[in-house]
């Protein structure tokens, strides 16, 4: 049977990778650092995936077993032994899991030639190879050559809505009824993984930036602007007439963006947009805003969902208007359990806006858009 190590058995490893990987006829080996997890996976060796829909079906994921992140050595053996690795840790977790990963590498290299090839299924343009990087700084040169040849890192967009899971049982996990995983085949050594839900493209990019510049950039703009006007939820967000506006006035910005860039077909653009807001609406997924705004340093860096496509609309004279509102509410996100969000407050206070927003945006002061954002920040 094939072998699948997958890092990180929370949401989306559960319901979504863990899920399909099964599906394919992969027996499915999670990597966790949650030892409740671990032993509970173990113990039940199985779990439920149920569906956000009337009647809520579901489906069993079974044969499943799950190894401690922190016994890198056991890590390493069961890498060595694989036939694809796939992650859903979160980016900041990426560097923690890579000596691990390099030591299944340098065990695999030696013992024999089979390719292997490691997908990093994270909100991240590019994922996979900045896990490849902080990999390679545990390789030494002659396991770097061999794996340049042996271990891929192919790129990949995911997108499915996995909310925080409210089940007694901490196996069970609800998803929304869509997915998408979309894998860029130049990058995949040897043949590629025969997993149905998988789409192969020949350049990423464009998926990637299309998926972050909307799903989770329109995800994010209604639950920065739902947490501010008292929303907990983001179904709740979307029915709130001028959130939701504010969200259709970004994404009709990134929308141009992508267009101008990449070249997607305007219409096909339109439909897209619809269907994800169509995703959000959905009243059993029970979305937190605060799920969805978590990390709001990471989500207002210079690549991510806000500022990223804000900067590159920018340039190309597509004004963002509703972009510069999301991220000022950004800024303003001060969820009392969010580390990220409370060291955000702190420093305003501290500093002022006028500081802060250049050191978390990388927007230069000079810019337009920091006075667009500036103006909402102030007119509190
Ligand atoms: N939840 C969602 O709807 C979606 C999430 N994603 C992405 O998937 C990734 C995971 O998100 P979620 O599943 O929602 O988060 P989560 O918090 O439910 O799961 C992350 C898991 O990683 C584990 N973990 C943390 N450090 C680890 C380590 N060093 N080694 C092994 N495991 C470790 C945690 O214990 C947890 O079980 C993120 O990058 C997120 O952006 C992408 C698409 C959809
Ligand atoms: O998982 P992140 O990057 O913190 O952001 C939450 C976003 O990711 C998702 O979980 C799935 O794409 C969305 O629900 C949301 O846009």
């Amino acid at each position: 049977m094939l072998q699948a190590v997958h890092f990180g058995a929370g949401n989306i490893g559960r319901g979504f990778i863990g899920q399909l990987l099964h599906q394919a006829g992969y027996e499915v080996l999670f990597v966790d650092v949650n030892q409740e997890l671990v032993d509970e996976l173990n113990r039940r060796r199985s779990y439920e995936v149920e569906l956000a829909t009337e009647g809520a079906s579901s489906s069993v994921v079974d044969g499943v077993r799950a190894i401690s992140g922190r016994d890198v050595q056991v890590v390493a053996q069961a890498i060595a032994q694989a036939d694809l690795v796939t992650t859903a840790v979160g980016p900041h977790v990426l560097p923690h899991i890579a000596e691990a990963i390099a030591s299944g590498i340098s065990l695999r290299t030696k013992a024999s030639a089979e390719p292997l090839n490691i997908i990093a299924c994270e909100n991240m343009i590019g994922g996979s190879e900045h896990l490849k990087e902080h990999v390679y700084d545990f390789l030494g040169e002659a396991d770097r050559k061999l794996a340049d040849k042996q271990i891929g890192f192919p790129n990949a967009a995911v997108d499915r809505i996995v909310p925080i899971q409210q089940h007694d049982d901490k196996l069970r996990v609800t998803v929304e009824p869509f997915y998408e995983w979309v894998v860029d085949r130049s990058q995949v050594v040897g043949e590629a993984p025969a997993i149905n839900g998988i789409t192969y493209v020949a350049g990423i990019w464009p998926y990637i930036e299309r998926k972050l510049f909307t799903v989770n950039t329109g995800h994010a703009v209604l639950a920065y602007l739902g947490y501010l006007r008292g929303k907990s939820t983001i179904d709740e967000a979307m029915r709130d007439e001028s959130i939701l506006a504010a969200t259709r006035g970004a994404l009709s910005e990134t929308g141009a963006l992508l267009v101008q860039k990449h070249g997607f077909d305007a219409q096909t653009m339109a439909k897209y947009r619809e269907k994800i807001l169509e995703r959000f609406s959905n009243p059993l997924l029970s979305d937190q805003v605060t799920r969805v705004a978590r990390n709001p340093i990471r989500k207002l860096s210079p690549d991510d969902r806000l500022v990223g496509p804000a900067m590159q609309c920018a340039e190309k004279g597509i004004v963002p208007e509703n972009l510069a509102l999301a991220i000022a509410a950004a800024l303003r996100f001060d969820d009392p359990a969010d580390s990220e969000a409370q060291r955000i407050q702190a420093d305003a206070e501290q500093a002022g806006w006028e500081q802060i927003l250049p050191k978390y945006t990388g927007i230069p002061l000079t810019h337009p858009l920091a006075a667009m954002i500036l103006g909402h920040l102030e007119s509190r």
